[in-house]
């Protein structure tokens, strides 16, 4: 549905992104994070065909962005990061006005507006003025705005910033049913456990290049080689730290507050082998286990070295 081959875009000498590669397939979410000014709306932009790049090709749903951007409009929803609300307009009032800059005509319009409402969780707001919504309603009315074509693919542009927890949640719950719904979704963010369970693809760019563009399962397999082991002893954590640094599997152990965190060299290991051993030596082990890896633990691993 996306696909990008040796995008760039130039200001002056600035390279605000760089020979960008990408490929997204029917019902990818991918999760494009960056820190501010890393190239981020640029790129969305471009795919939205706002922008036009200094060279590279960009195509959505097969539609070239030099020579059919009126059909890829017809089939995206773009979410830029900041957007204006009209004045005076309720939420029904101002869907109706997209919906009709979108042809959606006669009794059709109302009820597409309603379901879209219904599906941001928005329709007990729907004669409110729009002025009067908090930031999160207003994000989600911006989602809903986008939806109203229903469009077979999302661009949204930092859809959770500036918003508090519980709204940062609410907007995570909408992607993943969008997600369901089988829209492909690039999603931007600068933070990455934002997007970290609701993508199946992550692309982290940094200055205008995309350093890791990967399947989250790949991302999961590759930091996965080497274990980590979550120990804990009830008495000496020290003595305990001393013992298994000497052991042939162990690379590395951290004594923090909750306990060891103990670095396997890579390869299989019969972890008992440690228990074993701290308990020869009349250590009492009180935890045993792999530590959960999460995206973000992931990522910090992969990119370590690349983003500092
Ligand atoms: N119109 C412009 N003229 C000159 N430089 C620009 C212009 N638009 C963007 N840039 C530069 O291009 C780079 C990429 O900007 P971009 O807005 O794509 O970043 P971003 O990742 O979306 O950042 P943010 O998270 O802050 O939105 C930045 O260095 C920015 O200053």
């Amino acid at each position: 549905m996306i696909e990008v081959h040796d995008l760039t875009k130039k200001y002056g000498d600035l390279f605000a992104i760089n020979k960008i590669e990408l490929k997204l397939e029917r019902g990818d979410v991918f999760g494009f994070i960056g820190p501010n000014g890393a190239g981020k709306t640029t790129t969305m932009r471009i795919l939205a065909t706002l922008l036009n790049p200094t060279w590279g090709e960009a195509y959505v749903g097969g539609y070239s962005i030099y020579t059919k951007p009126k059909e890829i409009r017809r089939i995206i929803g773009y979410m830029p990061d900041f957007f204006g609300v009209y004045d005076n307009m309720q939420v029904i009032e101002y869907l109706e006005f997209f919906a009709a800059a979108y042809r959606i005509k006669g009794p059709e319009r109302r009820k597409i507006c309603n379901e879209v409402l219904d599906l941001v969780d928005l329709g007990y707001k729907r004669n409110e003025l729009v002025t009067s919504l908090s930031r999160g309603m207003t994000q989600r009315l911006g989602l809903a705005r986008v939806l109203l074509h229903d469009p077979q693919v999302l661009l949204l542009d930092e859809p959770a910033s500036g918003l508090d927890p519980r709204a940062r949640i609410e907007i995570r719950g909408l992607l993943k049913e969008l997600r369901n719904m089988g829209k492909t979704i690039m999603v931007s963010s600068h933070i990455l456990p934002e997007l970290a369970d609701i993508c199946n693809k992550i692309g982290i760019i940094e200055r205008g290049e995309l350093i890791v563009n990967a399947d989250v399962a790949d991302v999961m397999k590759q930091v996965r080689q080497q274990s980590v082991l979550k120990i804990d002893v009830s008495d000496d954590r020290e003595a305990a730290a001393k013992l298994l640094e000497q052991h042939e599997m162990v690379e590395k152990v951290e004594v923090g507050k909750q306990g060891l965190r103990v670095t396997l060299i890579p390869g299989d290991h019969d972890y008992s082998q440690l228990a074993r051993l701290l308990l020869d030596n009349g250590l009492s082990l009180t935890q045993l286990g792999e530590e959960e890896i999460n995206l973000e633990t992931a990522f910090m691993t992969l990119t370590k070295g690349i983003t500092s």
